[in-house]
């Protein structure tokens, strides 16, 4: 190729010369000596251009010999010569990040946060953008077309991205073409800014803004749930519109919660610095209906986590526990509902609580234990034929107090950082202390019956009343009731969005009315049950119930 170019040039070459040596014949003839000056220069710009044109010829022709016919060595030289020479002529230098990397199927995850960074840029000053619909199927994301390019800057300094495309041609891998790759270009003068600096400046906002665009997910790792991927854990997209604003809590409590969430999060390099695990874990307790089940979903909301929802009796042993440890993700909560029920955590508690339960007929403890026997049953039902109960087995090849505890804050448990490990139980004294001191449950929560100021968010919430002359009944029979959130809001909740809100106002105070009703007759019937001496006993087994920490 390169032989027959010269050789085309040569031929063009020598016909250029002979044509000026024509001319140069003709214009002799044809004017005399006062002409020779002017001739002068026409031969002389003919030959500097003959002269110029055969040393041309002269080095591609070496060239090809060379490059045709060297040692592999010298050709290696040769090409390392003039990329240096190329190097010094252009100042720039140039990084790419492809889309697919190695072998691999999966998109690499560097070029997926440059995406992100440079979708966030782009719609602003590239000129041809692409629109992909977003996870959530609802909106558009905008980012930067083949082949445009975009300017950034940082810390003054100006780069350029481009987005490639691999063309489809004979020199490039089959499996690569058509594969897209962002390019980075700046200044050689700034290297050092670029790669140590800005390129860890991409990263970090794109993962920011990842994750603020990304869709959450509801992970199960119960047996008989939709499988919808591949591994230990099944999921579906999380969308639980509960939030702190809309929880019907005390707005001290509240505020506690939020802010100890909010530190947790960003409190990164207070964990490096003390050389903890980037963790912490909330036990939630309280009667059925308190909403312990929807404070786990405000959390997730309000940091933006995923929700792992461990379903303990479904796992088959502490081997099976620490794989699916293993395969959660960073910036999540790992919820375990109704621990009580999961696993024989009742340690040396059990026979205190079964005296205290002989003695203590208490009547809403008589009616909680009801419940929590139906719940019971109906897990039961739900649990997986081939998993039986863990405690009907005892520790054989079932997961173990001490393999929930390593779970927890174990050597494994740092394989993941910034996680949530969340208990919830209704009765918090069946636990092991074990399972909930300091440390592996950091925060205790006792979420319970509904107050006026609990009343009050979920008034707002279902009718829209922020004050009504029936909210001082409401508060004087409220403070004198126990009633959950659960049932309050079950009151308030209107059929029709047209209704009179006052009806649904009248409908709780009736149904308060009634709980204080009911709650005298039992307290009546109670104390002609129990004797004076058994009072005093249930009393005092009572007082050695759990503290509450809060
Ligand atoms: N504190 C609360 N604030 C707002 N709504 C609440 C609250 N507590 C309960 N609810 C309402 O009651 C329903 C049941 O609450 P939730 O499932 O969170 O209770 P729970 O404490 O988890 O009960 P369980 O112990 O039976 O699991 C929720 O759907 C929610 O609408
Ligand atoms: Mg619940």
């Amino acid at each position: 190729m390169n032989l027959s170019m010269l050789s085309l040039f040569m031929s063009f070459m020598n016909r250029f010369n002979s044509s000026n040596a024509k001319v140069k014949a003709k214009t002799s003839k044809s004017s005399k000596t006062s002409q020779k000056n002017l001739q002068m220069v026409p031969s002389t710009m003919g030959e500097t251009w003959a002269t110029i044109s055969s040393t041309i010829a002269s080095i591609m022709f070496a060239w090809a010999i060379v490059c045709q016919y060297s040692p592999h060595e010298v050709r290696h030289l040769i090409e390392n010569f003039k990329r240096s020479i190329k190097e010094y002529l252009n100042p720039y230098i140039q990084i790419s990040i492809h889309e697919f990397t190695g072998d691999r199927m999966k998109r690499s995850e560097g070029y997926n946060l440059v995406e992100a960074y440079l979708s966030c840029n782009t719609s602003r000053s590239a000129k041809r953008l692409r629109a992909d619909l977003e996870t959530d199927g609802e909106s558009l994301v905008l980012s930067m077309d083949d082949y445009e390019k975009i300017t950034d800057e940082f810390q003054g300094v100006e780069v350029w991205w481009g987005l490639g495309k691999i063309a489809h041609s004979s020199r490039s891998n089959y499996a690569e073409q058509g594969k897209r790759y962002y390019k980075l270009i700046f200044h050689r003068r700034h290297r050092e800014l670029v790669t140590k600096s800005y390129l860890d400046h991409v990263m970090k906002q794109g993962k920011e803004i990842k994750t603020r665009n990304r869709q959450r997910r509801l992970y199960t790792n119960c047996a008989n749930s939709i499988k919808m991927s591949s591994g230990m854990w099944s999921h579906i997209v999380f969308d639980h519109k509960a939030s702190f604003e809309t929880m019907a809590l005390d707005y001290a409590k509240k505020k506690e919660i939020v802010e100890d969430l909010q530190a947790f999060s960003m409190n990164k390099e207070f964990y490096e610095r003390a050389g903890k695990a980037w963790k912490r874990g909330y036990l939630l307790y309280g009667p059925p209906g308190t909403g312990k089940s929807t404070m786990i979903a405000a959390m997730a909301n309000l940091l933006n986590y995923d929700v792992y929802d461990l379903e303990l009796t479904a796992v088959k042993d502490n081997t099976d526990l620490r794989r699916l440890l293993i395969e959660t993700t960073s910036k999540s909560i790992i919820v375990i509902e109704d621990i009580d029920c999961s696993l024989d955590l009742t340690g040396q508690r059990k026979e205190k609580k079964e005296k205290v339960e002989k003695s203590c007929l208490e009547d809403e403890k008589v009616e909680e234990k009801e419940k929590e026997q139906e719940k019971e049953k109906r897990k039961e039902k739900e649990r997986p034929k081939s998993h039986k109960k863990p405690q009907e087995e005892g520790n054989n090849g079932r997961v173990t107090l001490s393999g929930l505890l390593n779970f927890i804050d174990g050597i494994w448990s740092s394989c993941g950082t910034e996680r949530l490990i969340v208990f919830t139980t209704n009765h918090i004294e069946k636990l092991d202390p074990a399972l909930i001191r300091r440390g592996r449950m950091d925060m205790h929560i006792e979420l319970s019956y509904c107050s006026f100021e609990g009343f009050k968010v979920l008034a707002k919430n279902y009718l829209s009343l922020e004050n009504h002359q029936m909210f001082d009944r409401i508060e004087s029979l409220i403070g004198e009731t126990k009633m959950t959130p659960a049932d309050v809001a079950e009151n308030l909740m209107p059929k029709w969005p047209q209704d009179d809100p006052e009806k649904y106002l009248l409908n709780l105070i009736k149904a308060l009315e009634k709980t204080k009703e009911a709650a005298a007759k039992k307290k009546s019937n109670k104390s002609k049950v129990i004797e004076p001496a058994q009072k005093e006993e249930v009393l005092s087994q009572d007082s050695l119930g759990i503290e509450k920490i809060e």
